[in-house]
């Protein structure tokens, strides 16, 4: 071998040395390309999640601070709910007392003629057999101060009892008639006991112009010119009132929906939550609202639901209801941070306050009666035991002296304490499927795309079937 072949030449020796160096510089250039690449990619991807949080903080920012005219706000609402209320709730509805519902299931519409419309066979409610509802609830109650009573007394002067000695808030269910409804609650005849848990309020197919007819009665012979700057304080109050009832009536129907007629298939239709409730701020404020007015209606009558009798001849089951009343109603949590939900002695307050109160409880009687007008016999039975559990409500609140202890002189009957029980789970149950809810299907629904709602759906259906 020569040493040409093993000895590069000066030349040749600069040459590669030049390669190398160009080489090198390559690499350098190339490590550095992907150097950027990857802290551009991360930043980007770091970009995304911030913006998809911010999504979801914005979603869930929509409802902060104090719910309207309310004394707690939407997190401890959510979390209160959560925790506390919602589990207690769902067991309290299933106890016997809870369950039975006596009402008129064949109500005359005093307003247009029967239009019994109705698609699904699941529109129409069952009936208890006379066997099947507590022995007590067969027993007529007691009538207010009824004259029997005196007359007992006086002919029995031993056992005159001085009623001004006795402190306990409950003295036996009564009946007397709800000044804020239009049904007279002393009249039993023709009515029947509804076992509600045979009959869950949700999707029934009572839809169009006959549907849409009692809500815009309701609205505008109601709660007219609710937009006007000019209404009072008290005619919004009735208007978010029955806003809030709609927009949980509607939550019910997307949570458990007719998805599948033939297949007799269930689950929850997310796009009818969407385009109903979630869409419209408004309706959700409304949704929490009427849940906390309804919660310090509860609250506030606690020494009297307390003492009321839940009796109905199941020895156990009475006294588990009893414990979850209690549990319900003096909760620490519960007082701890949500001590005062609604704040209802901020009302009234102006010089026609009386006046106001009584046009009010006019309207509210008005509603009332248009819900007899509803065409199918199960949204009628929900609507019926809904409306009857606000006026409890607004009874509680408004209809007893508020300078008196309200437990002395508040009376209520087995039939409003049991709506007022099953209302407040009703509202509870909205405000956890749309808190649960609202995050993923907003941000879904500002994708657009056209496929999303039946991805979704079948998503947390699917979800919902394993579980
Ligand atoms: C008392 C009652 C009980 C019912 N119960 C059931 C039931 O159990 N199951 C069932 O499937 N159907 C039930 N329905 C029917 C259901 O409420 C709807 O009317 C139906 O599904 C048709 O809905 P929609 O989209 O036309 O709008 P609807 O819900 O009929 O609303 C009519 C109009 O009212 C306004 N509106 C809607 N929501 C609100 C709100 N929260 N606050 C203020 N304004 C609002 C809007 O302008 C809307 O277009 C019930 C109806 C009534 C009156």
């Amino acid at each position: 071998m020569s040493s040409k072949e093993t000895e590069p030449e000066t030349g040749e020796i600069d040459r590669s040395t030049a390669e190398v160096t160009r080489w090198r510089r390559q690499c350098t250039i190339a490590i550095a390309v992907v150097v950027i690449a990857v802290i551009i990619s991360a930043f980007t991807i770091s970009r995304d999640n911030a913006s998809a949080n911010k999504s979801c903080q914005c979603s869930d920012g929509k409802y902060t601070g104090m719910v309207e005219d309310c004394c707690c706000d939407y997190q401890t609402v959510d979390t209160l709910n959560a925790e506390v209320l919602h589990p207690i709730l769902q067991e309290l509805v299933t106890t016997p007392f809870f369950r039975y519902f006596k009402m008129k299931l064949w109500c005359d519409c005093p307003f247009w003629p029967d239009d019994g419309m109705c698609s699904l066979r699941d529109c129409s409610v069952c009936e208890c057999p006379e066997n099947e509802f507590p022995e007590p609830f067969k027993k007529p109650s007691r009538n207010g101060a009824s004259s029997d009573d005196f007359k007992c007394q006086m002919e029995k002067q031993e056992a005159f009892v001085d009623r001004t000695l006795d402190i306990k808030a409950f003295k036996g269910w009564v009946e007397n008639d709800n000044p804020w409804t239009s049904d007279d609650e002393t009249d039993n005849a023709e009515m029947t006991y509804v076992n509600l848990q045979l009959n869950p309020e949700r999707y029934t197919g009572y839809t169009g112009p006959l549907a849409r007819r009692i809500w815009d009665a309701v609205y505008d012979e109601n709660c007219p010119n609710y937009f006007s700057s000019g209404i009072c304080h008290e005619k919004k109050v009735l208007y978010k009132l029955i806003s809030g009832l709609h927009s949980s009536i509607s939550v019910h129907i997307a949570s458990d929906y007719l998805l599948d007629e033939t297949n007799n298939l269930w689950g929850h239709n997310l796009e009818i939550l969407h385009e109903r409730v979630l869409r419209h701020p408004e309706r959700v404020k409304n949704l929490y609202f009427t849940f906390l007015f309804v919660l310090r209606a509860v609250t506030k009558a606690a020494d009297y639901l307390d003492q009321a009798e839940y009796d109905t001849y199941n020895p156990a089951e009475d006294i588990k209801t009893k414990i979850l009343v209690k549990r319900l109603l003096y909760n620490p949590k519960l007082q701890s941070a949500c001590p005062l939900p609604f704040d209802e002695a901020k009302l009234w307050q102006g010089q026609s306050g009386p006046e106001l109160k009584q046009e009010i409880q006019k309207r509210f009687h008005n509603i009332s009666a248009i819900i007899d007008c509803v065409g199918c016999e199960k949204c009628r039975l929900w609507g019926k035991l809904q409306v009857l559990g606000m006026g409890t409500a607004l009874k509680i609140l408004f209809s007893v002296d508020g300078s008196n202890d309200i437990n002395q002189s508040l009376q209520l009957q087995r039939n409003e304490v049991i709506a007022l029980g099953n209302l407040l789970n009703r509202l509870s149950e909205s405000v956890k499927f749309v808190h649960e809810m609202s995050p993923a299907v907003e941000k879904m629904a500002k994708e657009r795309n056209p496929t999303y709602w039946s991805k979704i759906n079948n998503w947390f259906n699917d979800l919902k079937f394993i579980k």
